[in-house]
Protein backbone atom coordinates (compact mmCIF):
# COMPACT_ATOMS: atom_id res chain seq x y z
CA UNK A 1 0.00 0.00 0.00
CA UNK A 2 1.19 3.40 -0.90
CA UNK A 3 2.05 5.70 1.91
CA UNK A 4 -0.49 8.93 2.71
CA UNK A 5 0.33 12.14 3.52
CA UNK A 6 -1.16 13.43 6.68
CA UNK A 7 -1.74 17.31 7.09
CA UNK A 8 -1.88 18.71 10.43
CA UNK A 9 -5.30 20.44 11.33
CA UNK A 10 -5.33 22.71 13.67
CA UNK A 11 -6.61 25.44 15.66
CA UNK A 12 -6.68 27.81 13.10
CA UNK A 13 -8.28 25.51 10.59
CA UNK A 14 -11.06 24.78 12.48
CA UNK A 15 -12.10 27.97 12.85
CA UNK A 16 -14.42 27.81 9.46
CA UNK A 17 -16.50 25.43 11.17
CA UNK A 18 -17.54 26.92 14.72
CA UNK A 19 -19.41 30.20 13.20
CA UNK A 20 -22.47 31.57 14.79
CA UNK A 21 -26.19 31.53 13.76
CA UNK A 22 -27.29 33.87 10.91
CA UNK A 23 -30.23 36.76 11.79
CA UNK A 24 -31.75 34.51 9.76
CA UNK A 25 -31.90 31.24 11.67
CA UNK A 26 -33.98 29.31 13.79
CA UNK A 27 -33.61 26.17 15.35
CA UNK A 28 -34.44 24.00 12.13
CA UNK A 29 -32.27 26.09 9.23
CA UNK A 30 -29.43 26.12 12.04
CA UNK A 31 -29.85 22.18 12.01
CA UNK A 32 -31.29 19.29 13.94
CA UNK A 33 -28.98 16.25 14.97
CA UNK A 34 -30.97 12.70 15.75
CA UNK A 35 -29.50 10.85 18.23
CA UNK A 36 -29.58 7.26 19.00
CA UNK A 37 -27.45 6.05 21.52
CA UNK A 38 -27.21 4.55 24.83
CA UNK A 39 -28.60 0.97 25.95
CA UNK A 40 -29.37 -0.77 29.20
CA UNK A 41 -25.59 -1.24 29.69
CA UNK A 42 -24.66 1.96 28.92
CA UNK A 43 -27.05 4.68 29.44
CA UNK A 44 -24.83 7.29 30.28
CA UNK A 45 -22.87 7.83 27.14
CA UNK A 46 -26.43 8.93 25.75
CA UNK A 47 -25.86 11.43 28.64
CA UNK A 48 -22.45 12.44 27.17
CA UNK A 49 -23.14 12.43 23.66
CA UNK A 50 -25.84 14.80 24.05
CA UNK A 51 -24.11 17.11 26.31
CA UNK A 52 -21.70 17.48 23.65
CA UNK A 53 -23.71 18.06 20.78
CA UNK A 54 -25.83 20.26 23.04
CA UNK A 55 -22.80 22.77 24.14
CA UNK A 56 -21.41 22.55 20.50
CA UNK A 57 -24.20 24.30 19.70
CA UNK A 58 -27.12 22.80 17.71
CA UNK A 59 -30.50 23.89 16.53
CA UNK A 60 -32.43 20.77 17.90
CA UNK A 61 -31.69 17.20 19.54
CA UNK A 62 -33.61 14.79 18.72
CA UNK A 63 -33.17 11.58 21.19
CA UNK A 64 -34.21 8.43 20.58
CA UNK A 65 -33.36 5.77 22.84
CA UNK A 66 -34.30 3.72 25.40
CA UNK A 67 -36.63 4.58 28.74
CA UNK A 68 -33.88 4.44 31.27
CA UNK A 69 -31.95 6.83 29.34
CA UNK A 70 -34.38 9.05 27.66
CA UNK A 71 -35.01 10.09 31.15
CA UNK A 72 -31.19 10.39 32.27
CA UNK A 73 -30.60 12.85 28.94
CA UNK A 74 -33.80 14.78 29.38
CA UNK A 75 -32.76 15.26 32.93
CA UNK A 76 -29.87 16.86 32.43
CA UNK A 77 -30.90 18.56 29.28
CA UNK A 78 -34.64 19.42 28.94
CA UNK A 79 -33.98 21.48 25.74
CA UNK A 80 -34.20 17.24 24.43
CA UNK A 81 -36.86 16.79 21.86
CA UNK A 82 -37.46 12.51 22.45
CA UNK A 83 -40.00 12.47 19.49
CA UNK A 84 -39.22 11.40 16.16
CA UNK A 85 -39.09 14.18 12.81
CA UNK A 86 -36.83 15.40 10.35
CA UNK A 87 -33.24 15.59 10.93
CA UNK A 88 -30.08 17.04 9.32
CA UNK A 89 -27.78 14.50 10.28
CA UNK A 90 -27.57 11.64 12.76
CA UNK A 91 -25.38 9.87 15.85
CA UNK A 92 -25.24 6.50 16.21
CA UNK A 93 -23.98 3.79 18.50
CA UNK A 94 -22.47 5.22 21.42
CA UNK A 95 -22.75 3.01 24.24
CA UNK A 96 -24.42 0.14 22.51
CA UNK A 97 -23.12 -3.24 21.96
CA UNK A 98 -23.02 -4.53 18.85
CA UNK A 99 -23.35 -8.43 20.17
CA UNK A 100 -26.48 -7.19 22.80
CA UNK A 101 -28.63 -5.00 20.31
CA UNK A 102 -32.28 -5.48 19.98
CA UNK A 103 -33.61 -6.47 16.79
CA UNK A 104 -35.99 -3.56 17.28
CA UNK A 105 -33.01 -0.75 17.87
CA UNK A 106 -31.16 -2.36 14.81
CA UNK A 107 -34.18 -1.96 12.23
CA UNK A 108 -34.57 1.68 13.81
CA UNK A 109 -30.69 2.24 12.65
CA UNK A 110 -31.23 0.98 9.08
CA UNK A 111 -33.99 2.53 8.52
CA UNK A 112 -32.84 6.21 9.84
CA UNK A 113 -29.13 5.05 7.95
CA UNK A 114 -31.56 4.64 4.86
CA UNK A 115 -32.75 8.44 4.66
CA UNK A 116 -29.61 9.26 3.00
CA UNK A 117 -28.56 11.58 5.99
CA UNK A 118 -25.08 12.43 6.96
CA UNK A 119 -24.30 9.84 10.12
CA UNK A 120 -21.69 9.48 12.60
CA UNK A 121 -21.27 6.01 13.63
CA UNK A 122 -19.41 5.05 16.45
CA UNK A 123 -18.86 2.30 19.06
CA UNK A 124 -22.30 -0.07 18.84
CA UNK A 125 -23.07 0.54 15.74
CA UNK A 126 -19.82 0.43 13.35
CA UNK A 127 -20.74 -3.28 12.09
CA UNK A 128 -23.70 -1.62 10.22
CA UNK A 129 -22.05 1.19 8.40
CA UNK A 130 -22.66 -0.81 5.33
CA UNK A 131 -25.96 0.41 5.36
CA UNK A 132 -25.81 3.69 4.97
CA UNK A 133 -27.35 5.41 2.05
CA UNK A 134 -25.88 9.16 3.14
CA UNK A 135 -22.38 10.21 3.72
CA UNK A 136 -20.77 8.76 6.99
CA UNK A 137 -17.84 9.66 8.82
CA UNK A 138 -16.87 6.41 11.83
CA UNK A 139 -15.27 7.14 15.00
CA UNK A 140 -13.48 3.74 16.28
CA UNK A 141 -10.61 3.85 18.88
CA UNK A 142 -8.12 1.32 17.75
CA UNK A 143 -9.93 -1.75 18.82
CA UNK A 144 -13.24 -1.15 17.48
CA UNK A 145 -11.10 -0.47 14.77
CA UNK A 146 -9.60 -4.38 14.86
CA UNK A 147 -13.20 -5.71 15.30
CA UNK A 148 -14.32 -3.83 12.23
CA UNK A 149 -11.15 -4.86 10.00
CA UNK A 150 -11.38 -8.24 10.67
CA UNK A 151 -15.18 -7.68 9.83
CA UNK A 152 -13.91 -7.28 6.79
CA UNK A 153 -11.51 -9.83 5.85
CA UNK A 154 -9.05 -8.05 7.51
CA UNK A 155 -6.68 -9.45 10.24
CA UNK A 156 -4.68 -7.26 12.50
CA UNK A 157 -3.83 -7.06 16.22
CA UNK A 158 -4.81 -3.51 18.11
CA UNK A 159 -0.51 -3.49 18.75
CA UNK A 160 -0.68 -2.84 14.93
CA UNK A 161 -3.01 -0.75 14.83
CA UNK A 162 -1.61 1.82 17.25
CA UNK A 163 2.09 1.44 15.86
CA UNK A 164 0.74 2.65 12.39
CA UNK A 165 -2.39 4.04 12.58
CA UNK A 166 -2.09 6.51 9.53
CA UNK A 167 -1.45 2.96 7.41
CA UNK A 168 -4.81 1.27 9.30
CA UNK A 169 -7.08 4.46 8.86
CA UNK A 170 -6.22 4.86 5.36
CA UNK A 171 -7.08 1.04 5.08
CA UNK A 172 -10.04 0.84 6.52
CA UNK A 173 -11.01 4.21 4.64
CA UNK A 174 -10.45 2.29 1.26
CA UNK A 175 -11.95 -0.94 2.58
CA UNK A 176 -15.33 0.55 3.41
CA UNK A 177 -15.51 3.76 1.81
CA UNK A 178 -16.38 6.22 4.49
CA UNK A 179 -14.47 8.61 6.12
CA UNK A 180 -12.66 7.89 9.18
CA UNK A 181 -11.71 9.13 12.49
CA UNK A 182 -9.53 6.97 14.04
CA UNK A 183 -8.95 8.08 17.87
CA UNK A 184 -5.77 8.55 20.02
CA UNK A 185 -3.53 10.94 21.37
CA UNK A 186 -3.13 11.91 18.05
CA UNK A 187 -6.60 11.68 15.97
CA UNK A 188 -6.16 10.69 12.38
CA UNK A 189 -8.81 11.18 10.00
CA UNK A 190 -9.25 9.99 6.19
CA UNK A 191 -11.87 10.87 4.17
CA UNK A 192 -13.64 8.92 1.80
CA UNK A 193 -16.60 8.08 -0.10
CA UNK A 194 -18.13 6.17 -2.64
CA UNK A 195 -18.64 6.96 -6.81
CA UNK A 196 -21.90 6.53 -8.17
CA UNK A 197 -20.20 3.84 -9.74
CA UNK A 198 -19.24 2.32 -6.24
CA UNK A 199 -15.46 2.92 -6.11
CA UNK A 200 -14.28 3.97 -3.50
CA UNK A 201 -12.58 7.68 -3.29
CA UNK A 202 -10.39 8.49 -1.14
CA UNK A 203 -10.41 12.10 0.30
CA UNK A 204 -8.17 14.15 2.90
CA UNK A 205 -5.59 12.84 5.17
CA UNK A 206 -5.63 15.03 8.98
CA UNK A 207 -4.05 14.52 11.75
CA UNK A 208 -5.18 16.18 15.28
CA UNK A 209 -3.00 16.38 17.92
CA UNK A 210 -4.21 16.27 21.61
CA UNK A 211 -3.40 19.08 23.86
CA UNK A 212 -3.54 17.27 27.13
CA UNK A 213 -3.52 13.40 27.54
CA UNK A 214 -6.12 13.99 30.50
CA UNK A 215 -8.66 12.90 27.37
CA UNK A 216 -7.77 9.33 28.10
CA UNK A 217 -11.17 9.02 30.43
CA UNK A 218 -13.77 7.01 29.91
CA UNK A 219 -16.83 8.47 28.02
CA UNK A 220 -14.55 11.25 26.29
CA UNK A 221 -15.01 9.67 22.63
CA UNK A 222 -19.03 9.85 23.38
CA UNK A 223 -18.11 13.10 24.19
CA UNK A 224 -16.48 13.89 21.03
CA UNK A 225 -18.87 12.11 19.21
CA UNK A 226 -21.76 14.50 20.22
CA UNK A 227 -19.49 17.33 18.98
CA UNK A 228 -19.15 15.84 15.88
CA UNK A 229 -22.73 15.12 15.14
CA UNK A 230 -23.51 18.83 16.01
CA UNK A 231 -20.82 19.89 13.44
CA UNK A 232 -22.37 17.90 10.95
CA UNK A 233 -25.88 18.56 11.14
CA UNK A 234 -25.23 22.15 11.23
CA UNK A 235 -23.25 22.20 8.29
CA UNK A 236 -25.40 20.30 6.61
CA UNK A 237 -25.66 22.42 3.29
CA UNK A 238 -22.07 22.69 3.20
CA UNK A 239 -21.58 18.53 3.60
CA UNK A 240 -24.55 18.75 0.44
CA UNK A 241 -22.21 21.30 -1.59
CA UNK A 242 -19.46 19.22 -1.18
CA UNK A 243 -19.52 16.23 0.55
CA UNK A 244 -15.17 16.18 1.01
CA UNK A 245 -15.96 18.60 4.10
CA UNK A 246 -16.75 15.41 6.36
CA UNK A 247 -13.17 14.62 7.06
CA UNK A 248 -12.45 18.82 8.03
CA UNK A 249 -15.78 18.68 10.24
CA UNK A 250 -13.98 15.20 11.76
CA UNK A 251 -10.54 17.27 12.40
CA UNK A 252 -12.50 19.91 13.68
CA UNK A 253 -14.91 17.99 16.47
CA UNK A 254 -10.99 16.67 17.36
CA UNK A 255 -9.44 20.04 17.68
CA UNK A 256 -12.67 21.57 19.48
CA UNK A 257 -12.60 18.21 21.73
CA UNK A 258 -9.04 18.49 22.49
CA UNK A 259 -9.25 22.88 23.31
CA UNK A 260 -12.02 21.76 25.58
CA UNK A 261 -10.22 19.10 27.51
CA UNK A 262 -7.35 21.59 27.43
CA UNK A 263 -9.44 24.03 29.45
CA UNK A 264 -11.48 22.02 31.67
CA UNK A 265 -7.75 20.46 32.89
CA UNK A 266 -6.06 23.55 33.59
CA UNK A 267 -3.35 20.95 34.37
CA UNK A 268 -5.29 18.63 36.58
CA UNK A 269 -7.77 15.77 36.29
CA UNK A 270 -11.24 15.57 34.37
CA UNK A 271 -14.38 13.46 33.37
CA UNK A 272 -15.79 13.22 30.45
CA UNK A 273 -18.73 15.97 31.43
CA UNK A 274 -16.30 18.64 31.89
CA UNK A 275 -14.99 18.42 28.26
CA UNK A 276 -18.70 19.24 27.31
CA UNK A 277 -18.79 21.94 29.39
CA UNK A 278 -15.60 23.43 28.20
CA UNK A 279 -16.88 23.60 24.62
CA UNK A 280 -18.81 26.48 24.39
CA UNK A 281 -15.37 28.51 25.90
CA UNK A 282 -13.59 26.75 23.44
CA UNK A 283 -15.73 27.81 20.89
CA UNK A 284 -15.99 31.51 22.03
CA UNK A 285 -11.62 31.46 22.25
CA UNK A 286 -11.43 30.06 18.77
CA UNK A 287 -14.02 32.12 17.14
CA UNK A 288 -11.56 35.67 18.51
CA UNK A 289 -8.90 33.80 17.21
N1 LIG B 1 -20.67 6.07 30.93
C1 LIG B 1 -20.89 5.33 29.85
O1 LIG B 1 -22.03 4.95 29.55
C2 LIG B 1 -19.75 4.94 28.99
C3 LIG B 1 -20.02 4.14 27.90
N2 LIG B 1 -19.05 3.73 27.08
C4 LIG B 1 -19.46 2.83 25.99
O2 LIG B 1 -19.01 1.56 26.32
C5 LIG B 1 -19.00 0.75 25.17
C6 LIG B 1 -17.76 -0.10 25.17
O3 LIG B 1 -16.65 0.72 24.88
P1 LIG B 1 -15.15 0.27 25.21
O4 LIG B 1 -14.31 0.90 24.21
O5 LIG B 1 -14.84 0.55 26.61
O6 LIG B 1 -15.19 -1.29 25.06
P2 LIG B 1 -14.51 -2.24 24.00
O7 LIG B 1 -15.32 -3.43 24.07
O8 LIG B 1 -14.30 -1.62 22.68
O9 LIG B 1 -13.07 -2.46 24.64
C7 LIG B 1 -12.93 -3.10 25.80
C8 LIG B 1 -11.52 -3.70 25.74
O10 LIG B 1 -10.81 -3.26 26.85
C9 LIG B 1 -10.37 -4.38 27.60
N3 LIG B 1 -10.42 -4.04 29.01
C10 LIG B 1 -11.54 -3.89 29.75
N4 LIG B 1 -11.20 -3.54 31.01
C11 LIG B 1 -9.85 -3.46 31.04
C12 LIG B 1 -8.91 -3.13 32.06
N5 LIG B 1 -9.30 -2.78 33.29
N6 LIG B 1 -7.60 -3.14 31.74
C13 LIG B 1 -7.20 -3.45 30.49
N7 LIG B 1 -8.05 -3.77 29.49
C14 LIG B 1 -9.35 -3.76 29.76
C15 LIG B 1 -11.30 -5.51 27.25
O11 LIG B 1 -10.72 -6.76 27.43
C16 LIG B 1 -11.59 -5.19 25.78
O12 LIG B 1 -10.61 -5.74 24.96
C17 LIG B 1 -19.14 1.71 23.98
O13 LIG B 1 -20.43 1.62 23.47
C18 LIG B 1 -18.92 3.07 24.61
O14 LIG B 1 -19.59 4.09 23.90
C19 LIG B 1 -17.67 4.17 27.23
O15 LIG B 1 -17.57 5.31 26.40
C20 LIG B 1 -17.33 4.53 28.67
C21 LIG B 1 -18.38 5.41 29.30
N1 LIG C 1 -3.41 9.41 25.61
C1 LIG C 1 -4.33 10.23 25.08
N2 LIG C 1 -4.08 11.53 24.89
C2 LIG C 1 -5.02 12.36 24.38
N3 LIG C 1 -6.27 11.95 24.04
C3 LIG C 1 -6.56 10.66 24.19
C4 LIG C 1 -5.63 9.73 24.72
N4 LIG C 1 -6.24 8.51 24.79
C5 LIG C 1 -7.48 8.68 24.31
N5 LIG C 1 -7.68 9.97 23.96
C6 LIG C 1 -8.91 10.53 23.41
O1 LIG C 1 -9.97 10.25 24.33
C7 LIG C 1 -11.12 9.76 23.64
C8 LIG C 1 -11.38 8.32 24.09
O2 LIG C 1 -12.42 7.77 23.35
P1 LIG C 1 -12.85 6.26 23.53
O3 LIG C 1 -11.67 5.37 23.46
O4 LIG C 1 -13.96 6.02 22.60
O5 LIG C 1 -13.36 6.21 25.04
P2 LIG C 1 -14.83 6.05 25.61
O6 LIG C 1 -15.41 4.84 24.89
O7 LIG C 1 -14.62 5.78 27.05
O8 LIG C 1 -15.59 7.27 25.33
C9 LIG C 1 -10.81 9.91 22.16
O9 LIG C 1 -11.27 11.15 21.69
C10 LIG C 1 -9.28 9.86 22.11
O10 LIG C 1 -8.76 10.55 20.99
Amino acid sequence: MSASTFTDFTAADARAFVEPPGENDDKYSRGVLGVMTGSAGFPGAAVLGVEGAARTGVGMVRYLGPGRATRLVLQRRPEVVTAGGRVQGWLIGSGMDAALRGDDVTAAIVEALGGGDPAVLDAGALDIVGRATGPVVITPHAGELVTLLAAHGTEVSRGQVTGDPERWAVEAARLLGVTVLLKGHVTHVVGASRAPGGDVVLGACLRVTAPTTELATAGSGDVLAGILGALVATHRERLDAAPSALAELAAAAAVLHGLAGERASAGGPIVALDIAEAVPAAIAALRRG
